[in-house]
């Protein structure tokens, strides 16, 4: 009995602060891991989803099709989640991803844009799988956009809507305030993905759970893009404290984190200048490792390139802006 569904994303989130250079044998070591400790789902696939191995995103080191698989593999009870980007990721990835054991998608959009998710969203359900509408940046837009945009990822088939905090902008009660809109609204189950940018994963996925979300994301380690996400052993062990049912087993998550995603962390998972000025300047967390590239090769402080970025309002997708502001700065 789960009162909570935890969601891990160290293999898909966590696949941006690795550079996108997971290896199977990492990936099959993790997943047992999960699977050991009772995570109900976890995600496996590229850092921006199916597709994302792009020069524009960074290239995965292997085929995000293998790594699916090599997960799967190791459940026996954990379901195998993908994300997609209508676009960056094609229904044809969605099929190969059941091919190759997944059972859940999350078709994930800019807070403003569901409305391009349609097709993917029904095509989502029609293999079966269990399918949630993701909407990033959503701190972009005020909560009545984000009921209406919620409204139409439901009105596509989508079982689970997720309020994205894909800059660790929020503050608890913008948090509270969305949440709480959306289980006024609509009929799915709601979800939340936070980032520590602002040190407030934690407390923001808890005020998430008091309005009303059911479905919660993290991290082992908080291995995630930016600052990572909020950490899942640390999760479960305050929502233990707090007498909510995940499922998990709270030594055996400690010692999944503690023993194998711990010696593979390319480096701390840490509030850095960098990414406390995503979460206060409002930047997508995965611009952090390629703004540190920016700003090595044109020579600008990297918060001033981010905090540019947060001025024009960038979004995921536009990495190559990075570069475009730090050589602007440069001159
Ligand atoms: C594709 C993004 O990295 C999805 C995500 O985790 C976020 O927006 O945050
Ligand atoms: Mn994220």
């Amino acid at each position: 009995m789960r009162d909570i569904h935890i969601l891990d994303v160290s293999l898909r989130d966590g696949s941006h602060s690795m550079k996108h250079q997971y290896s199977e044998q990492q990936v099959r070591d993790i997943a047992r891991g999960l699977n050991q400790a009772g995570v109900e789902y976890f995600e496996v696939a590229h850092g921006d989803g199916l597709g994302g191995s792009s020069l524009q995103y960074g290239l995965s080191a292997v085929d995000e099709l293998k790594l699916i698989e090599a997960a799967a593999n190791e459940c026996t009870d954990s379901k195998v989640a993908v994300l997609l980007i209508p676009g960056i990721g094609i229904k044809d990835d969605l099929k190969n991803a059941v091919n190759a054991g997944a059972k859940m998608a999350r078709v994930a959009t800019h807070v403003t844009e569901a409305d391009i998710s349609a097709q993917h969203i029904a095509y989502s359900r029609e293999l079966g799988l269990k399918t949630a509408g993701f909407l990033m940046m959503a701190h972009m837009a005020p909560t009545s956009v984000i009921v209406e945009q919620a409204k139409l990822f439901e009105s596509y088939g989508a079982e689970i809507v997720y309020v994205t905090d894909s800059a660790g902008y929020l503050l608890p009660d913008q948090v509270t305030e969305r949440i709480r809109a959306l289980k006024e609204n609509i009929g799915c189950e709601i979800g939340f993905h936070a980032h520590n940018n602002m040190s407030l994963a934690m407390a923001n996925s808890l005020a998430a759970i008091e309005a009303g979300a059911t479905y919660i994301d993290g991290s082992l380690r908080a291995l995630g893009a930016g600052s990572g996400n909020t950490q899942t052993e640390v999760l479960v062990a305050v929502l233990q404290r707090m007498g909510i049912q995940t499922g998990v087993d709270l030594y055996n998550i400690i010692d999944v984190a503690n023993d194998i995603v711990a010696p593979i962390l390319p480096r701390p998972q840490e509030i850095s200048g960098s990414s406390l000025i995503m979460g206060y300047a409002g930047v997508y967390s995965s611009f952090l490792l390629h703004t540190e590239k920016a700003s090595k090769q044109f020579g600008v402080d990297e918060r001033d390139i981010l905090v540019e970025l947060g001025r024009r309002k960038t979004v995921g997708g536009q990495e190559d802006l990075i570069y475009e502001v730090a050589q602007s700065l440069r001159k």
